[in-house]
Protein backbone atom coordinates (compact mmCIF):
# COMPACT_ATOMS: atom_id res chain seq x y z
CA UNK A 1 0.00 0.00 0.00
CA UNK A 2 1.65 3.45 -0.86
CA UNK A 3 1.26 5.14 2.69
CA UNK A 4 3.31 2.76 4.10
CA UNK A 5 6.16 4.01 3.22
CA UNK A 6 5.35 7.63 3.77
CA UNK A 7 7.47 9.02 6.62
CA UNK A 8 5.94 9.41 10.49
CA UNK A 9 6.51 12.96 10.43
CA UNK A 10 3.67 13.60 7.37
CA UNK A 11 1.81 10.21 8.82
CA UNK A 12 1.28 12.31 12.03
CA UNK A 13 -0.82 14.75 10.13
CA UNK A 14 -3.13 12.40 9.89
CA UNK A 15 -2.60 10.59 13.30
CA UNK A 16 -6.28 10.92 15.58
CA UNK A 17 -3.77 12.32 18.26
CA UNK A 18 -3.50 15.99 17.02
CA UNK A 19 -7.42 15.61 16.73
CA UNK A 20 -9.27 16.83 20.00
CA UNK A 21 -12.11 14.31 20.66
CA UNK A 22 -13.96 17.50 22.71
CA UNK A 23 -14.60 18.90 19.53
CA UNK A 24 -17.54 16.41 18.93
CA UNK A 25 -19.95 16.85 21.72
CA UNK A 26 -22.67 15.43 19.23
CA UNK A 27 -20.87 11.92 19.76
CA UNK A 28 -21.38 12.32 23.72
CA UNK A 29 -24.89 12.59 24.01
CA UNK A 30 -25.34 9.73 21.73
CA UNK A 31 -23.18 7.10 23.65
CA UNK A 32 -24.34 4.25 24.16
CA UNK A 33 -22.98 2.88 27.55
CA UNK A 34 -22.90 -0.83 27.29
CA UNK A 35 -20.54 -3.03 29.06
CA UNK A 36 -19.56 -4.88 25.86
CA UNK A 37 -19.31 -1.71 24.01
CA UNK A 38 -16.14 0.96 24.93
CA UNK A 39 -17.22 3.85 26.53
CA UNK A 40 -15.99 7.79 25.42
CA UNK A 41 -14.00 7.92 28.39
CA UNK A 42 -12.23 4.49 26.98
CA UNK A 43 -12.11 6.17 23.38
CA UNK A 44 -10.16 9.47 24.82
CA UNK A 45 -8.03 7.18 26.66
CA UNK A 46 -7.14 5.40 23.74
CA UNK A 47 -7.06 9.16 21.56
CA UNK A 48 -4.86 10.09 24.31
CA UNK A 49 -2.46 6.99 24.81
CA UNK A 50 -1.78 7.17 20.94
CA UNK A 51 -0.18 10.51 21.85
CA UNK A 52 1.95 8.46 23.75
CA UNK A 53 3.67 6.43 20.88
CA UNK A 54 7.03 7.43 19.92
CA UNK A 55 7.69 4.14 18.11
CA UNK A 56 6.41 4.69 14.84
CA UNK A 57 3.70 1.88 13.92
CA UNK A 58 3.58 1.84 10.50
CA UNK A 59 1.62 3.72 8.39
CA UNK A 60 -1.39 0.90 7.35
CA UNK A 61 -1.71 1.17 11.07
CA UNK A 62 -1.98 4.99 11.34
CA UNK A 63 -3.91 4.81 8.61
CA UNK A 64 -6.52 2.37 10.27
CA UNK A 65 -6.59 4.82 13.35
CA UNK A 66 -7.04 7.64 11.32
CA UNK A 67 -10.17 5.90 9.62
CA UNK A 68 -11.68 4.64 13.22
CA UNK A 69 -11.32 7.69 14.69
CA UNK A 70 -13.16 9.62 11.69
CA UNK A 71 -15.76 7.16 12.05
CA UNK A 72 -16.01 7.11 15.78
CA UNK A 73 -16.93 10.94 15.56
CA UNK A 74 -18.04 12.10 12.14
CA UNK A 75 -19.86 8.83 10.73
CA UNK A 76 -19.04 7.44 7.18
CA UNK A 77 -16.88 9.27 5.02
CA UNK A 78 -18.43 12.14 4.12
CA UNK A 79 -15.40 13.95 1.82
CA UNK A 80 -14.95 14.44 -2.05
CA UNK A 81 -12.49 12.02 -2.86
CA UNK A 82 -8.66 14.10 -3.20
CA UNK A 83 -7.35 14.34 -6.56
CA UNK A 84 -4.66 11.64 -7.37
CA UNK A 85 -1.91 13.62 -6.89
CA UNK A 86 -2.77 14.49 -3.37
CA UNK A 87 -0.97 11.23 -2.25
CA UNK A 88 -1.88 11.64 1.59
CA UNK A 89 -5.33 12.91 1.75
CA UNK A 90 -6.09 10.24 -1.25
CA UNK A 91 -4.87 7.20 1.14
CA UNK A 92 -6.36 8.91 4.27
CA UNK A 93 -10.14 9.06 2.27
CA UNK A 94 -9.40 5.49 0.78
CA UNK A 95 -8.97 4.34 4.52
CA UNK A 96 -12.03 6.23 5.89
CA UNK A 97 -14.73 4.98 3.19
CA UNK A 98 -13.40 1.75 3.65
CA UNK A 99 -15.64 1.79 6.62
CA UNK A 100 -18.57 2.02 4.65
CA UNK A 101 -21.55 2.50 7.18
CA UNK A 102 -19.66 0.72 10.41
CA UNK A 103 -21.49 2.25 13.20
CA UNK A 104 -20.02 4.74 15.22
CA UNK A 105 -19.73 2.62 18.42
CA UNK A 106 -18.33 0.00 16.34
CA UNK A 107 -15.46 1.94 15.32
CA UNK A 108 -15.18 3.32 18.50
CA UNK A 109 -14.65 0.25 19.89
CA UNK A 110 -11.99 -0.87 17.11
CA UNK A 111 -10.68 1.90 17.38
CA UNK A 112 -9.82 1.35 21.27
CA UNK A 113 -8.66 -2.03 20.71
CA UNK A 114 -6.42 -1.70 18.24
CA UNK A 115 -4.34 1.22 20.62
CA UNK A 116 -4.05 -1.27 23.16
CA UNK A 117 -2.86 -4.10 20.69
CA UNK A 118 -0.25 -1.55 20.43
CA UNK A 119 0.88 -0.99 23.76
CA UNK A 120 4.21 -2.82 23.05
CA UNK A 121 4.93 0.08 21.03
CA UNK A 122 3.79 2.54 24.18
CA UNK A 123 5.96 0.37 26.45
CA UNK A 124 9.21 0.57 24.27
CA UNK A 125 8.75 3.81 23.36
CA UNK A 126 11.70 5.92 25.21
CA UNK A 127 13.95 2.58 24.04
CA UNK A 128 16.23 4.04 21.62
CA UNK A 129 16.84 1.01 19.09
CA UNK A 130 20.68 0.39 18.22
CA UNK A 131 21.66 1.83 14.80
CA UNK A 132 18.63 3.93 14.42
CA UNK A 133 19.43 7.77 13.30
CA UNK A 134 20.35 9.66 16.45
CA UNK A 135 20.59 13.40 17.46
CA UNK A 136 24.09 14.28 17.36
CA UNK A 137 25.67 18.17 17.52
CA UNK A 138 22.74 19.98 17.05
CA UNK A 139 22.13 18.12 13.64
CA UNK A 140 18.80 15.67 13.15
CA UNK A 141 19.96 13.95 9.83
CA UNK A 142 23.67 14.51 10.02
CA UNK A 143 26.81 14.04 12.32
CA UNK A 144 29.14 16.74 12.14
CA UNK A 145 32.61 16.57 13.58
CA UNK A 146 35.53 18.64 13.88
CA UNK A 147 39.30 17.20 14.64
CA UNK A 148 42.47 16.94 13.05
CA UNK A 149 42.00 19.77 10.49
CA UNK A 150 38.87 17.78 9.11
CA UNK A 151 35.49 18.75 9.23
CA UNK A 152 33.45 15.41 8.81
CA UNK A 153 29.79 15.65 7.77
CA UNK A 154 28.09 12.38 7.80
CA UNK A 155 24.80 11.48 6.82
CA UNK A 156 22.94 9.88 8.91
CA UNK A 157 19.82 8.36 8.18
CA UNK A 158 20.96 4.85 7.41
CA UNK A 159 18.02 3.19 8.32
CA UNK A 160 16.70 5.35 4.88
CA UNK A 161 19.85 4.40 3.22
CA UNK A 162 20.69 8.11 3.78
CA UNK A 163 18.31 9.52 1.27
CA UNK A 164 18.31 13.48 1.63
CA UNK A 165 15.15 15.16 2.71
CA UNK A 166 14.41 18.62 2.79
CA UNK A 167 15.55 18.99 6.43
CA UNK A 168 18.38 16.95 5.21
CA UNK A 169 19.03 19.23 2.18
CA UNK A 170 19.01 22.38 4.71
CA UNK A 171 21.52 20.96 7.56
CA UNK A 172 24.37 19.85 4.64
CA UNK A 173 23.79 23.41 3.50
CA UNK A 174 24.21 24.73 6.93
CA UNK A 175 27.25 22.70 8.06
CA UNK A 176 28.83 23.65 4.55
CA UNK A 177 28.43 27.50 5.26
CA UNK A 178 29.91 26.90 9.14
CA UNK A 179 32.57 24.00 7.61
CA UNK A 180 33.79 26.64 5.45
CA UNK A 181 34.72 29.18 8.46
CA UNK A 182 36.03 26.98 10.67
CA UNK A 183 39.81 26.31 10.83
CA UNK A 184 39.43 22.95 9.17
CA UNK A 185 42.10 22.48 5.65
CA UNK A 186 39.26 19.77 3.97
CA UNK A 187 35.48 18.95 4.44
CA UNK A 188 34.60 15.53 4.39
CA UNK A 189 31.37 14.07 3.23
CA UNK A 190 30.38 10.17 3.83
CA UNK A 191 27.37 7.93 4.97
CA UNK A 192 26.55 6.16 7.97
CA UNK A 193 25.53 2.46 7.77
CA UNK A 194 25.38 0.37 4.14
CA UNK A 195 24.71 3.49 1.82
CA UNK A 196 26.46 6.19 1.27
CA UNK A 197 23.15 7.91 0.03
CA UNK A 198 20.16 6.67 -1.95
CA UNK A 199 19.77 10.15 -3.37
CA UNK A 200 16.78 12.71 -3.00
CA UNK A 201 14.30 11.52 -0.25
CA UNK A 202 10.94 10.44 -2.99
CA UNK A 203 8.87 11.40 -0.38
CA UNK A 204 9.64 15.20 -0.54
CA UNK A 205 7.12 15.01 -3.01
CA UNK A 206 4.32 13.94 -1.62
CA UNK A 207 3.85 16.55 1.05
CA UNK A 208 1.92 19.15 -1.24
CA UNK A 209 1.48 22.75 -0.17
CA UNK A 210 -1.70 24.95 -0.58
CA UNK A 211 -0.60 26.43 -4.01
CA UNK A 212 -0.53 22.55 -5.07
CA UNK A 213 2.45 20.90 -7.26
CA UNK A 214 3.07 23.72 -9.02
CA UNK A 215 4.27 25.32 -6.03
CA UNK A 216 6.18 22.37 -4.62
CA UNK A 217 7.78 21.86 -7.95
CA UNK A 218 8.80 25.36 -7.73
CA UNK A 219 10.09 25.31 -4.05
CA UNK A 220 11.78 21.90 -5.00
CA UNK A 221 13.77 23.95 -7.59
CA UNK A 222 14.52 27.03 -5.08
CA UNK A 223 16.16 24.70 -2.59
CA UNK A 224 18.10 22.23 -5.16
CA UNK A 225 19.61 25.68 -6.73
CA UNK A 226 20.66 26.85 -3.41
CA UNK A 227 21.71 23.34 -2.59
CA UNK A 228 23.99 22.93 -5.18
CA UNK A 229 25.34 26.56 -5.10
CA UNK A 230 26.49 25.68 -2.20
CA UNK A 231 29.01 23.14 -3.43
CA UNK A 232 30.18 25.34 -6.37
CA UNK A 233 31.32 27.78 -4.09
CA UNK A 234 32.92 25.57 -1.19
CA UNK A 235 36.11 27.52 -0.47
CA UNK A 236 38.29 24.28 0.76
CA UNK A 237 38.81 20.77 -0.84
CA UNK A 238 35.71 19.02 -0.44
CA UNK A 239 36.30 15.17 -0.22
CA UNK A 240 33.53 12.47 -0.39
CA UNK A 241 34.07 9.20 1.12
CA UNK A 242 31.93 7.20 -0.22
CA UNK A 243 31.52 4.07 1.65
CA UNK A 244 28.75 2.17 -0.28
CA UNK A 245 26.22 2.37 -3.12
CA UNK A 246 25.51 6.10 -4.12
CA UNK A 247 22.14 7.32 -6.31
CA UNK A 248 21.26 10.35 -8.10
CA UNK A 249 21.97 13.24 -6.49
CA UNK A 250 24.56 11.80 -4.40
CA UNK A 251 26.52 10.59 -7.52
CA UNK A 252 25.88 13.94 -9.89
CA UNK A 253 27.39 16.27 -6.61
CA UNK A 254 30.47 14.54 -6.81
CA UNK A 255 31.67 15.95 -9.79
CA UNK A 256 31.83 19.09 -7.69
CA UNK A 257 33.96 17.46 -5.15
CA UNK A 258 37.91 17.78 -5.23
CA UNK A 259 38.78 14.37 -4.83
CA UNK A 260 36.02 11.00 -4.31
CA UNK A 261 37.69 8.11 -2.42
CA UNK A 262 35.40 4.93 -2.46
CA UNK A 263 35.23 1.38 -1.08
CA UNK A 264 34.87 -1.83 -3.68
CA UNK A 265 31.21 -2.19 -2.31
CA UNK A 266 30.14 1.49 -3.59
CA UNK A 267 28.25 1.44 -6.69
CA UNK A 268 26.53 4.95 -8.53
CA UNK A 269 23.82 5.66 -10.10
CA UNK A 270 21.95 8.11 -11.72
CA UNK A 271 18.09 6.53 -12.61
CA UNK A 272 17.13 9.86 -13.99
CA UNK A 273 15.37 8.81 -16.62
CA UNK A 274 13.61 5.71 -15.08
CA UNK A 275 12.46 8.30 -12.84
CA UNK A 276 11.00 10.84 -15.45
CA UNK A 277 13.25 13.40 -14.10
CA UNK A 278 16.64 15.15 -15.70
CA UNK A 279 20.02 15.81 -14.48
CA UNK A 280 21.11 18.04 -11.65
CA UNK A 281 24.39 18.69 -9.79
CA UNK A 282 25.97 20.14 -12.73
CA UNK A 283 26.49 16.64 -13.83
CA UNK A 284 25.00 18.00 -17.28
CA UNK A 285 28.25 19.95 -17.56
CA UNK A 286 30.94 17.64 -15.40
CA UNK A 287 30.23 14.83 -16.15
CA UNK A 288 30.52 14.95 -19.71
CA UNK A 289 33.77 16.50 -18.74
CA UNK A 290 35.46 14.30 -16.54
CA UNK A 291 34.01 10.62 -18.23
CA UNK A 292 33.31 11.94 -22.19
CA UNK A 293 30.19 12.80 -24.11
CA UNK A 294 29.28 9.18 -24.33
CA UNK A 295 30.03 7.58 -21.02
CA UNK A 296 28.03 10.48 -19.70
CA UNK A 297 25.41 9.57 -21.54
CA UNK A 298 24.93 5.72 -20.35
CA UNK A 299 24.92 7.24 -17.11
CA UNK A 300 22.80 10.63 -17.16
CA UNK A 301 20.66 8.94 -20.31
CA UNK A 302 20.76 5.76 -19.86
CA UNK A 303 20.68 4.65 -15.98
CA UNK A 304 23.79 2.54 -16.29
CA UNK A 305 24.69 1.66 -13.10
CA UNK A 306 28.78 1.78 -12.36
CA UNK A 307 30.98 -0.46 -10.20
CA UNK A 308 33.68 1.53 -8.17
CA UNK A 309 35.95 0.03 -10.52
CA UNK A 310 34.08 1.71 -13.48
CA UNK A 311 33.32 5.00 -11.78
CA UNK A 312 37.64 5.25 -11.33
CA UNK A 313 38.43 4.05 -14.59
CA UNK A 314 36.11 7.01 -16.10
CA UNK A 315 37.81 9.43 -13.98
CA UNK A 316 34.32 10.35 -11.76
CA UNK A 317 36.54 8.23 -8.46
CA UNK A 318 39.61 9.24 -7.61
CA UNK A 319 40.58 5.92 -6.16
CA UNK A 320 38.87 2.62 -4.97
CA UNK A 321 39.88 0.77 -1.69
CA UNK A 322 39.38 -2.75 0.18
CA UNK A 323 36.03 -2.49 2.39
CA UNK A 324 37.73 -4.17 4.73
CA UNK A 325 40.52 -1.48 4.92
CA UNK A 326 39.08 1.43 3.22
CA UNK A 327 37.99 3.52 6.38
CA UNK A 328 41.68 3.12 7.99
CA UNK A 329 43.41 3.88 4.78
CA UNK A 330 41.16 6.62 3.80
CA UNK A 331 41.53 8.39 6.78
CA UNK A 332 45.33 7.87 7.42
CA UNK A 333 45.59 9.43 4.25
CA UNK A 334 43.54 12.13 5.02
CA UNK A 335 45.06 13.40 8.02
CA UNK A 336 48.17 14.04 6.36
CA UNK A 337 46.33 16.08 3.56
CA UNK A 338 44.86 18.07 6.82
CA UNK A 339 48.19 18.46 7.79
CA UNK A 340 49.38 20.64 4.36
CA UNK A 341 49.79 24.66 5.11
CA UNK A 342 46.23 26.32 4.94
CA UNK A 343 46.54 28.64 3.04
CA UNK A 344 48.18 27.28 -0.02
CA UNK A 345 45.30 24.32 0.30
CA UNK A 346 42.58 27.24 -0.29
CA UNK A 347 44.63 29.21 -2.73
CA UNK A 348 45.18 26.44 -4.69
CA UNK A 349 41.58 25.61 -4.69
CA UNK A 350 40.38 28.63 -5.95
CA UNK A 351 42.75 29.14 -8.50
CA UNK A 352 41.32 25.62 -9.69
CA UNK A 353 37.66 26.60 -8.99
CA UNK A 354 37.38 30.37 -10.20
CA UNK A 355 37.31 29.81 -13.82
CA UNK A 356 34.48 27.74 -13.73
CA UNK A 357 32.76 28.81 -11.02
CA UNK A 358 30.66 31.76 -13.47
CA UNK A 359 29.67 28.75 -15.69
CA UNK A 360 28.34 26.23 -12.89
CA UNK A 361 26.25 29.07 -11.64
CA UNK A 362 24.57 29.21 -14.90
CA UNK A 363 24.39 25.29 -15.31
CA UNK A 364 22.81 24.68 -12.18
CA UNK A 365 20.56 27.43 -12.98
CA UNK A 366 19.02 25.59 -16.15
CA UNK A 367 19.34 22.25 -14.80
CA UNK A 368 17.03 22.74 -11.86
CA UNK A 369 14.57 25.13 -14.05
CA UNK A 370 14.56 22.00 -16.46
CA UNK A 371 13.50 20.10 -13.47
CA UNK A 372 10.69 22.01 -11.87
CA UNK A 373 9.16 20.93 -15.45
CA UNK A 374 10.09 17.33 -15.08
CA UNK A 375 8.80 17.07 -11.39
CA UNK A 376 5.12 18.05 -12.53
CA UNK A 377 5.15 15.55 -15.60
CA UNK A 378 3.25 12.19 -15.55
CA UNK A 379 6.51 10.54 -16.02
CA UNK A 380 7.78 11.74 -12.60
CA UNK A 381 4.79 11.69 -10.61
CA UNK A 382 3.98 7.57 -12.12
CA UNK A 383 7.63 6.63 -10.77
CA UNK A 384 7.58 8.19 -7.37
CA UNK A 385 4.18 6.88 -6.84
CA UNK A 386 5.16 3.24 -7.86
CA UNK A 387 8.76 3.84 -5.86
CA UNK A 388 6.27 4.67 -2.55
CA UNK A 389 4.19 1.81 -3.52
CA UNK A 390 7.00 -0.57 -3.93
CA UNK A 391 4.81 -1.51 -7.37
CA UNK A 392 8.11 -1.39 -8.53
CA UNK A 393 11.67 -0.56 -7.31
CA UNK A 394 14.84 0.13 -8.91
C1 LIG B 1 14.55 18.82 -3.78
C2 LIG B 1 15.75 18.47 -4.60
C3 LIG B 1 15.54 17.29 -5.50
C4 LIG B 1 16.81 16.83 -6.13
C5 LIG B 1 16.62 15.65 -7.01
C6 LIG B 1 17.47 14.66 -7.05
C7 LIG B 1 17.26 13.47 -7.94
C8 LIG B 1 17.65 12.17 -7.31
O1 LIG B 1 18.35 12.07 -6.33
S1 LIG B 1 17.01 10.83 -8.12
C9 LIG B 1 17.39 9.45 -7.07
C10 LIG B 1 16.29 9.20 -6.07
N1 LIG B 1 16.57 7.95 -5.39
C11 LIG B 1 16.07 6.79 -5.77
O2 LIG B 1 15.36 6.69 -6.74
C12 LIG B 1 16.38 5.61 -4.90
C13 LIG B 1 15.12 4.99 -4.37
N2 LIG B 1 15.45 3.88 -3.51
C14 LIG B 1 15.67 2.64 -3.95
O3 LIG B 1 15.61 2.35 -5.12
C15 LIG B 1 16.00 1.60 -2.93
O4 LIG B 1 15.48 2.01 -1.70
C16 LIG B 1 17.52 1.37 -2.78
C17 LIG B 1 18.03 0.67 -4.06
C18 LIG B 1 18.28 2.67 -2.54
C19 LIG B 1 17.80 0.43 -1.58
O5 LIG B 1 17.03 -0.76 -1.72
P1 LIG B 1 17.00 -1.81 -0.52
O6 LIG B 1 16.05 -2.90 -0.94
O7 LIG B 1 18.37 -2.20 -0.13
O8 LIG B 1 16.41 -1.01 0.72
P2 LIG B 1 14.95 -0.44 0.88
O9 LIG B 1 14.14 -1.36 1.72
O10 LIG B 1 14.39 -0.05 -0.44
O11 LIG B 1 15.23 0.93 1.67
C20 LIG B 1 15.26 0.99 3.10
C21 LIG B 1 14.39 2.14 3.53
O12 LIG B 1 14.89 3.32 2.99
C22 LIG B 1 13.87 3.98 2.22
N3 LIG B 1 14.49 4.69 1.10
C23 LIG B 1 15.59 4.33 0.44
N4 LIG B 1 15.87 5.22 -0.50
C24 LIG B 1 14.91 6.17 -0.44
C25 LIG B 1 14.67 7.35 -1.17
N5 LIG B 1 15.48 7.77 -2.13
N6 LIG B 1 13.59 8.08 -0.84
C26 LIG B 1 12.78 7.70 0.15
N7 LIG B 1 12.96 6.57 0.90
C27 LIG B 1 14.03 5.83 0.59
C28 LIG B 1 12.97 2.87 1.77
O13 LIG B 1 11.70 3.35 1.44
C29 LIG B 1 12.97 2.00 2.99
O14 LIG B 1 12.13 2.61 3.94
P3 LIG B 1 11.15 1.71 4.85
O15 LIG B 1 12.05 0.84 5.66
O16 LIG B 1 10.38 2.69 5.66
O17 LIG B 1 10.32 0.92 3.91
Amino acid sequence: MAMAYLPWRLAQRWCPSSLQVTSFPAVQLHMNRTAMRASQKDFENAVNQVKLLKKDPGNEVKLKLYALYKQATEGPCNMPKPGIFDLINKAKWDAWNALGSLPKEAARQNYVDLVSSLSPSLESSSQVEPGTDRKSTGFETLVVTSEDGITKIMFNRPTKKNAINTEMYHEIMHALKAASKDDSIITVLTGNGDYYSSGNDLTNFTDIPPGGVEEKAKNNAVLLREFVDCFIDFPKPLIAVVNGPAVGISVTLLGLFDAVYACDRATFHTPFSHLGQSPEGCSSYTFPKIMSPAKATEMLIFGKKLTAGEACAQGLVTEVFPDSTFQKEVWTRLKAFAKLPPNAVRISKEVIRKREREKLHAVNAEECSVLQGRWLSDECTNAVVNFLSRKSKL
